[in-house]
């Protein structure tokens, strides 16, 4: 039987993944706080009525202390639900007294409402100064992105940025990188959203 065609992107892609989660297992304690506090800082900036976060997988950046944040600050907090390979993202109405309901690839959301989030937190393994990210590899976010036509905020830390990733057709560009050291303008949004 033939070997299945994989691209050099993808390639390249899975062999920097692997790369970054090696390094995230070794992030400094601070840095996590550090970011946080200025991810509330650039979401602020925004207009957002609704904002999407993510809720952590294992070894990645935990928002939920952001999530808190952002209700008491009057937005409303939306998570990912993982729909099915090749579809976008739906997002759920998040608050302190939602149950979370367990979904694919261990992933979790709220047992709420859709709610189409007007800016949306995305997470990488690596980013460039482009705004280009390496994600997962399930093209999730650029589907939902496409979709959405929201800006996006990258967050990550410092050493996750690489010169350049390599770019598939669909990569969308993040519109702001937040890392625990600087807030790096990317995309065509910017603060004006
Ligand atoms: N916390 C968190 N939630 C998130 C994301 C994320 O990066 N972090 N996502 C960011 O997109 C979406 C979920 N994307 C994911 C895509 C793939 C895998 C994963 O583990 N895939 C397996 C095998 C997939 C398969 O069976 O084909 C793997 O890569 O080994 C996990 C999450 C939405 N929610
Ligand atoms: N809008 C789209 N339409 C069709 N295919 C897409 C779209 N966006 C991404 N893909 C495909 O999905 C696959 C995974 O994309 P990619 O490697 O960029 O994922 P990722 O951004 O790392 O993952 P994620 O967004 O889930 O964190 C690629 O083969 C890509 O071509």
């Amino acid at each position: 039987m033939a070997a299945p065609q994989i691209s050099s992107i993808d390639q390249q892609k899975k062999e920097l993944r692997d790369l970054m989660a090696e390094k995230r297992r070794n992030a400094p304690a601070h840095a996590e706080a550090d970011l946080l506090e200025r991810l509330f800082k650039t979401v602020q900036t925004y207009d957002a009525p609704s904002v999407a976060a993510v809720w952590p997988l294992p070894g990645e950046i935990d928002l939920r202390p952001l999530c808190s944040r952002l209700a008491r600050d009057g937005r409303r907090v939306a998570l990912p639900e993982t729909t099915s390979k090749g579809t976008p993202l739906v997002f759920r109405e998040w608050s302190k007294d939602s149950s979370m309901l367990a979904g694919r690839f261990g992933t979790s959301h709220p047992d709420g409402p859709i709610l189409v989030p007007d800016l949306v937190l995305v997470p990488f393994l690596a980013f460039d100064r482009k705004g280009f990210r390496l994600g997962y590899g399930g093209g999730y976010y650029d589907r939902t992105l496409a979709q959405l036509n929201v800006p996006a905020i990258g967050f990550g830390f410092a050493f996750q940025e690489m010169k350049s990733i390599p770019i598939g057709p669909y990569d969308i560009p993040l519109s702001v990188v937040v890392t625990e050291k600087e807030t790096i303008q990317t995309g065509p949004y910017n603060l004006e959203g």
